[in-house]
């Protein structure tokens, strides 16, 4: 499930990683929720991804709420262009351990590194945040399809090592596959 202030880029994150493309022009703000399904080939294993769409505006957060319970995994946004949309990820964390399951997957993304001209939250302060609340965490960009695939796929590779309740000592970390992973913005050109 995808979560974070309205505007930050959640459903342009979703059509990048379902259909490979950036949905430019007008801003559509979702209304309530959408899913998408994207099947993944996860180290020789299908995992089919559900992946819910929700509404970051304030009138629809009722009808999110009800939908925190069943997902396994969250990805929560904010834009490193949106000062607000960064402070705002306290009260998304408190409105999480409220509402998901406490062994919810979660990661923090802060999107539009692209846009670096406008940027107001600084990487550090991504990292800052995520260590202190120990989550993993990336910076993406939904335009150029910076680390989009792979924020997915992390997802998939730890919500797959789950349900296979694997035993091994070698098991998918999903810090450290982030942290090895995750590319920094300049590495990408348009
Ligand atoms: N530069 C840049 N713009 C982006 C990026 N991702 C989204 N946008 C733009 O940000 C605006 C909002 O994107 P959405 O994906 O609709 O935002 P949302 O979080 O789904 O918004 P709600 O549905 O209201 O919760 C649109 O104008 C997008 O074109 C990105 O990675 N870079």
């Amino acid at each position: 499930m995808l979560v974070g202030d309205s505007g930050v880029g959640k459903t342009c994150l979703l059509v990048r990683f379902k259909d490979g493309a950036f949905l430019a022009g007008t801003f559509i703000s979702t209304v309530g929720i959408d899913f998408r399904n994207k099947v993944l080939d996860v180290d020789g294993m299908k995992v089919k991804l559900q992946i819910w769409d929700t509404a970051g505006q304030e009138r629809f957060r009722s009808v999110t709420h009800a939908y925190y319970r069943d997902a396994h995994a969250l990805l929560l946004l904010y834009d490193v262009t949106n000062k607000a949309s960064f402070d705002n990820i306290q009260a998304w964390l408190t409105e999480i351990q409220e509402y998901a399951q406490h062994d919810v997957v979660l990661m923090l993304l802060g999107n539009k590194v692209d846009s670096a001209q406008e940027r107001v939250v600084k990487r550090e302060d991504g990292e800052k945040l995520a260590k202190e609340y120990g989550l993993p965490f990336m910076e993406t960009s939904a335009k150029m399809g910076l680390n989009v695939d792979l924020a997915f796929t992390a997802i998939a590779k730890e919500l797959k090592q789950r349900s296979m309740k694997s035993t091994s000592e070698l098991h998918f970390q999903l810090h450290d596959y982030v942290k090895r992973e995750g590319r920094r913005a300049s590495c990408c050109r348009p």
